[in-house]
């Protein structure tokens, strides 16, 4: 069994596989890690690794008193990954984007793929059928625009998530949900249509904490994979363990 953790900058994802299947999923904040680490591995004695991807503000070092008791990866850049890494700045590419890559490459093989992963931040990563990472793009996640709306105004509350009735907004809440969640979801259709003129063909993959609310919404049908980074996560970490 792998416990595999994917710590974002919102907060903490796990999930205990055997071979494929996930056999169960966990979410809780950075302060809670230690302690909810403990206790899934006492739920699950029989976990042998322990395998994470973190982008957040904790480091390996968070995971050395786990050392003793089972085989831990901390993934970095200088780990093996199954396709070719065609960004200019390889090494500052985030872990979390290169697991997700890593994924889309092994579980859809020989195809162009597009991750989308909405989370904090809204990452596009596009590998294509040759397995060559191209890269993408970053902009800002949901409830990011939302708090960056109120944090960097005088007179706009902050308000959380809501369906808008319509995108003509007639008060100031609705204005606000209208153009977070309009705005968002008009940008992901926008950019799959700009990939669209480029290449024919691609999978589109939609995960993070936002991926459900956000399918239903879009032009473009598209299955939501929540699970999709830890997925990843376990994939890539055979991958890495037959190759190295
Ligand atoms: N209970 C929740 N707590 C925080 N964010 C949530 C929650 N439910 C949904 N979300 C949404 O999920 C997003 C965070 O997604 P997640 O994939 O967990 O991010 P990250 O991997 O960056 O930590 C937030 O932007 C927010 O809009
Ligand atoms: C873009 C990100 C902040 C996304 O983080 P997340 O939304 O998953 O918490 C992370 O992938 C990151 O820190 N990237 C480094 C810059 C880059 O990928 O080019
Ligand atoms: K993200």
């Amino acid at each position: 069994m792998i416990l595999t953790v994917d710590i974002g900058n919102t907060r903490i994802k796990a999930a205990v596989f055997e071979g494929n299947n996930a056999l169960e999923n966990f979410i809780f904040d950075k302060n809670e890690l230690e302690k909810k680490i403990e206790k899934i591995l006492k739920k699950f004695p029989n976990c042998s690794d322990l395998v994470v991807a973190s982008v957040g503000s904790i480091e390996k070092q968070s995971f050395l008193t786990f050392e003793n008791r089972l085989k831990v990866h901390f993934f970095t850049h200088e780990d093996v990954f199954p396709f070719q890494n065609k960004y200019a700045t390889p090494k500052t590419l985030g872990i979390d984007r290169m697991i997700l890559a890593g994924g889309a490459t092994l579980q859809f093989p020989k195809q162009n793929r597009l991750v989308i992963d909405a989370g904090t931040c809204i990452t596009y990563d596009f590998i294509d059928e040759n397995d060559n990472y191209l890269g993408g793009a970053i902009s800002p996640g949901l409830r990011l625009r939302y708090e960056s709306l109120h944090n960097f105004t005088a007179r706009l509350p902050l308000l959380t998530l809501e369906a808008p009735d319509n995108y003509v907004g007639n008060s100031t809440p609705q204005a606000i949900h209208s153009g977070v969640v309009n705005g968002f979801v008009y940008e992901i259709d926008g950019f799959i249509d700009e990939y669209r003129k480029e290449f024919s063909n691609f999978i589109i993959i939609l995960t993070g904490g936002d991926a459900e609310f956000l399918a239903k919404r879009l032009k473009n049908t598209i299955f939501a994979n929540s699970n999709f980074l830890l997925e990843s996560l376990n994939q890539t970490y055979q991958y890495k363990i037959d190759n190295d």
